[in-house]
């Protein structure tokens, strides 16, 4: 065989080869147009992918909104507006001359009772009683309160000239020393009509923040299959409830740090009213 005759069946050969090949391609083109999509046509249209992320921002945007809609928080009034720091306003409410043996210390405002060691003091009778308080932080005080009557008139549906504030009203400064007495165990279930008689509507004022100032005190509502729902005090956050059977309820054993709360509660029953505790009074 010639040179030239080789070269040529060579050339052929290769031809064929790539003929097979562009034939196979074919083939695969061909099947996959065939491979109509299972459930008809995919829609497109211009500027799809922008389109597409918009609707899924717009989505997530949505559900974000939704779920902060979704918490069972009511403002009342922002916190800078009625109150001062938590610490500024205890420290000149006197709970600095107490401090019980266990964790916690009362200090009613109503009676001027503060738990020192293991007792309590009246710090109405201290001598420099007028120093403790001034008449701005019975204003505080009393704005507080007439702002919180009114949420629960509001939130309960019943008149606010109808329920009167009770006693006791109280500080309260808890921290994880253990405790000495029953008094000190605040972590019991336990439902506030039982303790305190007259109570109808209990709220709770929180001056500092969970998880800051503190770890553990979370409030826990205790329902009947032992399942708690529970409300993490932040400052100026308040809570209220009606204080009978129905709000089983106790605080989280207090981890570290100190935590504080201002009890101010009603009862539907006038001859239980106090009068809100005032400059003057303790004056007398
Ligand atoms: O401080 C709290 O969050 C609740 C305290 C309490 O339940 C009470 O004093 O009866
Ligand atoms: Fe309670």
């Amino acid at each position: 065989m010639s040179q030239e005759t080789k070269k040529s069946k060579k050339k052929d050969a290769k031809k064929e080869k790539i003929t097979q090949v562009q034939n196979n391609v074919k083939e695969v083109v061909d099947a996959n147009k065939n491979d109509k999509p299972k459930y008809g046509p995919s829609i497109s249209f211009p500027y799809q992918r922008v389109w597409s992320r918009c609707v899924l921002i717009v989505g997530v945007l949505f559900i974000v909104w939704y779920n902060s809609k979704q918490g069972k928080e009511i403002q009342l009034a922002k916190q800078k507006d009625i109150l001062k720091s938590a610490e500024e306003w205890l420290a000149i409410n006197g709970m600095s001359l107490g401090s019980s043996d266990g964790g916690v210390t009362i200090l009613d405002l109503h009676s001027g009772a503060l738990s020192k060691g293991s007792k309590f003091i009246n710090i109405y009778e201290l001598e420099g009683k007028d120093k403790i308080f001034n008449a701005a932080d019975f204003a505080i005080y009393k704005v507080v309160k007439t702002k919180i009557q009114h949420a629960i008139a509001h939130n309960f549906g019943v008149d606010v000239d109808k329920i009167y504030l009770t006693k006791p009203t109280f500080f309260s400064q808890m921290n994880n020393v253990p405790a000495k007495t029953i008094h000190d165990e605040y972590w019991h279930p336990h439902i506030d009509k039982e303790t305190y008689e007259y109570f109808h509507y209990t709220s709770l004022l929180y001056l500092n923040d969970f998880d800051r100032d503190f770890e553990g005190g979370k409030f826990m509502f205790i329902n009947k299959n032992n399942v708690n729902s529970t409300v993490e005090p932040r400052k100026g956050r308040v809570l209220m409830f009606t204080s009978g059977s129905e709000n089983l309820h106790a605080v989280e054993k207090i981890r570290s740090g100190t935590r504080y709360a201002l009890t101010i509660s009603f009862t539907c029953n006038m001859n239980k009213a106090i009068s809100d505790p005032s400059y003057r009074n303790i004056l007398k």
